[in-house]
């Protein structure tokens, strides 16, 4: 039985904006416990809508742009710059727009970079760059990841992991690179389910028609090598932030009676 919490709002615009204002209060709690934020980025359509709304939002201001390390739950294998590279992406949404500091902005590395086309040693040096930065005294070879947002693929994958592929069933490695995506570009770089599930928080954010089938699977209870959004969970939190669309499929989500409503699943 999933713990999962659900929040459905009633389109794709209002699902990044809430997301966006919960990630800023996020961060700032984050940063008033700890003094810095660890937060680990996603792509696609609802993660990047979601960072060009906190660039949007006055409570941006409220951050301490400088004392926030960001890193990437994934990354598609392309060359630097790349309109369709998840950090080119962030960076135009968002970071390019804030006072980060660029010595914790923690991208993969691209397909030109110093590893050249071998994805495979590109995904070594990150999960090095993780261990690099993993908590004084932890047994997890990562940093603290306060929050780690993912988006879900209309066949359930997340980050990059595809369904039943050798990479969502590896608990052996942080970061793997992966060949022969289905979907484009072929090279991707992926933290693993394992290293996913040692963020603090989790959350899922996806909308639209296209989600409903997938994130119903996930949240009835689907093995994650087939749904590897299933697979995804926060050591606190995992948190489902959706649409009414991507919800309508779900039996545990009914349609809401009010615009906004949040379930927990029983
Ligand atoms: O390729 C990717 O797709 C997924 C989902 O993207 P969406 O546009 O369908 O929401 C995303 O989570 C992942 O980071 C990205 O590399």
């Amino acid at each position: 039985m999933s713990n999962d919490e659900v929040m459905v709002h009633s389109d794709a615009d209002v699902l990044t904006a809430a997301a966006a204002a919960r990630l800023i209060t996020r961060i700032v709690d984050a940063q008033r416990a700890r003094g810095v934020a660890s937060i680990v980025l996603t792509g696609g359509g609802t993660g990047i809508g979601v960072l060009r709304k906190v660039r949007e939002s006055p409570a941006n201001a409220a951050v301490d742009w400088s004392a926030v390390n960001v890193f990437w739950g994934d990354e598609r294998f392309l060359p630097e710059g790349d309109g369709e590279r998840n950090e080119t992406q962030a960076r135009e949404a968002l970071l390019d727009h804030v006072p980060v500091d660029p010595r914790r902005v923690h991208p993969m590395a691209p397909s030109d970079g110093r590893f050249g086309s071998d994805v495979d040693a590109a995904a070594e040096h990150y999960a090095e760059v993780l261990g690099a930065l993993a908590e004084a005294g932890s047994d997890r070879p990562v940093p603290r990841f306060d929050v780690l947002m993912l988006g879900v693929g209309e066949e359930g994958h997340t980050a990059s992991l595809f369904p039943a592929t050798p990479y969502v069933r590896d608990t052996e490695h942080v970061v793997v690179g992966v060949h022969d995506c289905p979907k484009p570009p072929a090279e991707r770089i992926s933290l693993t389910l394992p290293a996913i599930g040692s963020a603090a928080e989790v959350w899922l954010m996806t909308g639209g028609a296209g989600k409903a089938e997938a994130v119903s699977r996930a949240l009835g209870g689907a093995h994650a090598v087939d749904i590897p959004a299933a697979g995804a969970r926060g050591r606190e939190r995992t948190l489902w932030l959706l649409d009414r669309q991507a919800a309508a499929d779900s039996a545990a989500v009914t349609a809401p009676a009010t615009p906004e409503q949040g379930i927990t699943p029983p």
